[in-house]
C-alpha cells in the first residue's frame, strides 16, 4: 500500500487539484506560487480530455517541483500514463479503471486514492481493498466539475469512527467554508478553484486553509 502523507490522523492537510485546462506556462507559475504558501500534501494533475502528450508534458514540468516541495504528485484517471511516468499515485473514480486493476499495474508502494461521492458502501469497499485514501464529495457546488453527487459532512464523521484510512473532502471547497468540513473529520482538503482562482493569488490562498487548518486544530 502507498503511504499517503497523513497516515494516523494527524493535522488535516491540503490536496490541490490542477484545473482541468491549463496553459502550462501560466500554470507553472502558479503552482510554484501555490507551493510557496505553506504546507501542501499531494498535487493532482487533472487535465480532463487532453491529449497524453499535454499530460505526459505537464507531468515533466511539474513533478520535479512537486518533488522538490515534498509534494506527492498523482494523476488523474489514467494509472497506464501513471505507470509509464512513475508518478507517486494516481486517483481513480468509479467510472476509471478499477482499484485492484490499478493496484496490480501500479504496485505496492504507490499512492491510489478511489473516489467514493457520498457513499459508505463505497467508501467500505474501496478501504477493504486497501485504497490509500477514499474521497468523499462534492460538498458544496463546483465550478470546476459539472456533474457532481452532493455529500453530508456527516460522512466525514462517520468514516473517521470507522476507520484510519484517511479521508479527503472534495468539491467547491473554500477558505469560507472548509471548517465544517475539518470538524467533521476530513483528513485532506482537496481543492482546484479555491486555490487556484483566489483574488489574492494561490499562495496567499494556500496561506490561508492553512490558517483555517490551524484555527481548527487549536479549538479542538
Ligand atoms: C481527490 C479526488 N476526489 C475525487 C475526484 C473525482 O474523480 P472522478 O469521480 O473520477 O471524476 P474526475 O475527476 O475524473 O472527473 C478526484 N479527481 N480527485
Ligand atoms: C474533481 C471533483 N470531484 C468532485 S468535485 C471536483 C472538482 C473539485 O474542484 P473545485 O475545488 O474547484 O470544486
Ligand atoms: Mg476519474
Amino acid at each position: 500500500m502507498g503511504t499517503v502523507p497523513n497516515v494516523g490522523r494527524e493535522r488535516p492537510r491540503l490536496y490541490l487539484i490542477s484545473p482541468p485546462e491549463i496553459d502550462l506556462d501560466t500554470f507553472e507559475t502558479a503552482f510554484r506560487e501555490a507551493l510557496a504558501g505553506g504546507d501542501v500534501a499531494c498535487f493532482q494533475l487533472r487535465l480532463k480530455d487532453r491529449p497524453a502528450t499535454e499530460i505526459i508534458a505537464a507531468t515533466k514540468r511539474l513533478m520535479p517541483i512537486a518533488e522538490q516541495a515534498g509534494v506527492a504528485f498523482l494523476l488523474n484517471d489514467d494509472v497506464e500514463l501513471a505507470r509509464e511516468l512513475t508518478v507517486d499515485g494516481v486517483h481513480v473514480g468509479q467510472d476509471d479503471m478499477p482499484y485492484k486493476k490499478a493496484r496490480a499495474l501500479l504496485g505496492p508502494d504507490a499512492i491510489i486514492g478511489v473516489t467514493c461521492k457520498n457513499s459508505k458502501h463505497l467508501a467500505m469497499t474501496a478501504g477493504e481493498a486497501g485504497a490509500d485514501y477514499v474521497a468523499f464529495g462534492a460538498f458544496f457546488p463546483s465550478t470546476t466539475k459539472a456533474e457532481t453527487v452532493k455529500a453530508d459532512p456527516e460522512i466525514l464523521g462517520w468514516w473517521s469512527e470507522t476507520t484510519l484510512i484517511p479521508s479527503v473532502a472534495i468539491g467547491g471547497i473554500t477558505v469560507e467554508n472548509a471548517e465544517i468540513l475539518l470538524k467533521s473529520g476530513a483528513d485532506f482538503l482537496a481543492v482546484s478553484s479555491g486555490v487556484w482562482d483566489f483574488e489574492s493569488g494561490p499562495k496567499d490562498a494556500v496561506a490561508a486553509f492553512n490558517q483555517v487548518i490551524d484555527k481548527v486544530m487549536t479549538s479542538w
